[in-house]
């Protein structure tokens, strides 16, 4: 133990003359036992016993030697039983109030008249009054006198109504027909009061009685209360004690209990949009937990469905609309690809320029500051020809995953995920960092991630793809690509290494798992753009994924912020955006929004640029140093979601 300040206290004066707020107490056990505890210290304290100056300093304070008087006196008047002298505090302090008006106006009768009218004072001697009334117990009504032998324990609950619901549903006993408590909301005035129970029999509600009356019409007389409500009730003869256990969840569904007819109660719901987390709280009906969101830890819980109800509706959901032929994205990107391409006749001329570049991206930095000789740097990353053929992916995935009955997408068999705080400690392996691709868009994902990995190449990286395509002279093995046979790629397709892979003229080209461990092994932070179909595959153990999510910002800004950005069409390279390549990537950035908006640890927008660099390094940083809530089974591959 060491004193907080790192100095030694100063050297005691040895059992010559005790502290004096010490030695007052000493007659009282505990002042006693501190005074010779002190003693005791002051003969060690030569002795270099690590900590004793710091015991000592504690054990002398005044605060501390105050407390043992105070505990001292409270002791000896819990003994005594003291009685009040008067009842009527407050009526003498009036005579003497009285009798002062009239008295020499000394400075002390003027003190003591300052003293007297304090508001302080006065409320502390009303307090003394009502204690010394006994006035504190409720007054309840006469017990009737022949009390039937049968009659079962009655229990009278007063709860004072604030500007808060009671935090209690409840409903008709279908077996009994009584009115009984459903459920008690936690964190709710019910609940915190401890005095209402799940099952208890509602007999009066202010002084009416309920028999025979609808749920809705008690819920009419509670609505209607002012101040204090008195409940008449019977309790439960056999609560249920629960251990309860809290969990977060991710919500990976929308929940809406207006629009749930099944609710108990929509009153008593909570509304959550997908990717918020979620602490549940109570679990004890299979159909209905309870909830509160993490942003609002303060307010009293909500109800919201269970895992297995809300799988059930999802189900339900989807069943319910038309069908479509079920397409899932890796047995079909193939057959996509080769379609695009029929359908797309792209000049080979603008592709090739849009490869040089994209894939050639100068950056302001070059080898020579980061290999120490001078080339140009190179940032790893599709080519244009590959994005392109990518657009077309999505398209036809949206509306695939959209009416996909099947648990194609995994989401929808687990609308909640277990997730648990994460923080990487700085000898692990860095987190992957997922930029999310968005389809014909252009709304600045490759310029931001180049401009990012531009930044500090040597601690930011992406990964090196794979192609079938034959190496051009230029090109150099593993810098542009990693250039493999078909079998290899289709082997490597087989045994899922890749996160992400797709087709184009007849060459396949992907991301695969090992090029990002590469990165991540070297120590660097791996920077990638997927689709946000390929988000579930990333989502493991090993990569512990940050996904960032670039949306646009609104269209006027779209328009004065990209006068002179360039859009990539099917047909051609470097065309200036138009509104209505705004509008579609408005529509799609919510349209993915909706859909996977679920995935996204982050979401940033891309007005200016400038901005939206220093927001995005920042969440990258955030993603590596803080703590973070990642999937349960990240960490503890057992939990269940
Ligand atoms: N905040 C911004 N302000 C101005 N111009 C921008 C901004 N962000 C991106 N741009 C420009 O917009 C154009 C398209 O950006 P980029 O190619 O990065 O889009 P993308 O999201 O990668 O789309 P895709 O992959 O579909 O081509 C580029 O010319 C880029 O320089």
């Amino acid at each position: 133990v060491q004193s907080e300040t790192g100095k030694a206290p100063p050297p005691p004066q040895k059992k010559k003359k005790k502290n004096a707020s010490v030695q007052n107490g000493e007659n009282g056990r505990v002042s006693h036992i501190l005074t010779s505890v002190i003693e005791e210290l002051s003969l060690m304290f030569d002795s270099k016993i690590n900590g004793v100056g710091v015991l000592y300093k504690l054990l002398n304070t005044r605060w501390l030697q105050s407390l043992v008087k105070v505990y001292e006196c409270l002791h000896q008047f819990v003994r005594r039983q003291p009685v009040p002298i008067t009842p009527q505090a407050t009526a003498v302090l009036r005579e003497v109030t009285e009798v002062l008006r009239e008295a020499p106006q000394s400075a002390d009768v003027k003190e003591l008249k300052r003293l007297l009218r304090s508001p302080h004072f006065k409320a502390f001697l009303t307090a003394h009054d009502v204690v010394a009334q006994k006035d504190f117990d409720p007054v309840l009504p006469p017990l009737p006198d022949h009390i039937p032998e049968n009659e079962e324990a009655m229990r009278i609950v007063c709860l004072v109504k604030n500007k808060q619901p009671l935090g209690a549903t409840i409903k008709r006993d279908e077996l009994t027909r009584d009115i009984v408590v459903a459920r008690v909301i936690h964190g709710g005035l019910a609940d915190r009061s401890g005095l209402l129970h799940t099952g208890d029999k509602l007999v009066e509600v202010n002084g009416v009685q309920v028999e025979g009356l609808e749920p809705e019409q008690v819920i009419h007389i509670l609505a209607q209360s002012q101040g204090t409500i008195m409940f008449k009730l019977i309790p439960i003869s056999e609560r249920q004690v629960h251990s309860q256990t809290t969990l977060y969840v991710r919500a990976m569904a929308d929940y809406c209990p207006l629009q749930d007819p099944a609710i108990p109660c929509a009153d008593a719901g909570m509304a959550f949009r997908k990717g918020e987390i979620l602490q549940i709280v109570d679990q004890n009906d299979a159909l209905w937990w309870q909830a509160r969101k993490l942003s609002e830890l303060s307010v009293c819980a909500g109800l919201v469905p269970s895992n297995h109800l809300l799988k059930r509706k999802q189900r339900e959901f989807w069943w319910s609309q038309p069908f479509q032929p079920h397409l899932c994205m890796k047995n079909t990107i193939s057959t996509v690809c080769r379609k695009i391409e029929e359908d797309m006749l792209i000049d080979e001329k603008c592709v090739e320029a849009g490869k040089s570049h994209l894939l050639l991206f100068p950056l302001c930095c070059t080898k020579e500051e980061v290999y120490g000789y001078n080339e140009r740097f190179y940032i790893a990353g599709f080519r244009r020809s590959m994005r392109l053929c990518r657009r077309k992916s999505l398209s036809n995935q949206l509306s695939c995953y959209s009416r996909c009955p099947s648990s194609c997408y995994s989401s929808v068999a687990s609308p909640y995920e277990e997730v648990v705080r994460y923080q990487r400690h700085p000898d692990d392996r860095h987190r992957l960092i997922v930029l999310v691709v968005i389809g014909p868009s252009g709304i600045g994902v490759n310029e931001l991630r180049q401009r990012l990995i531009g930044i500090n190449p040597n601690q930011y990286r992406g990964a090196v793809p794979h192609t079938t395509r034959p190496q051009k002279n230029y090109e150099e093995e593993g810098r542009e690509y990693h250039f493999v046979t078909r079998e290899t790629f289709e082997s490597m397709v087989c045994s899922y290494r890749f996160l992400e892979y797709g087709e184009y003229k007849d060459h396949l080209y992907g991301t695969s798992i090992d090029a990002v461990r590469t990165v991540l092994d070297e120590g660097r932070i791996c920077i990638i753009d997927l689709e946000p179909q390929a988000i579930q595959g990333a989502r493991t153990h090993e990569l512990k994924p940050y996904v960032i999510f670039i949306k646009p910002p609104s269209i006027s800004c779209l328009m004065s912020t990209r006068k002179h950005a360039r859009i990539i069409t099917e047909y051609y390279v470097n065309l200036p955006f138009k509104e209505e390549d705004f509008q579609e990537m408005e529509e799609t950035a919510k349209k993915i929004e909706s859909q996977f908006g679920q995935f996204f640890d982050n979401v940033i927008e891309n007005g200016s640029l400038q901005d939206t660099c220093v927001q995005l390094l920042s969440s990258v940083r955030r993603a590596q140093d803080e703590p973070q809530w990642v999937p349960a089974n990240w960490l503890c591959p057992d939990s269940q979601s």
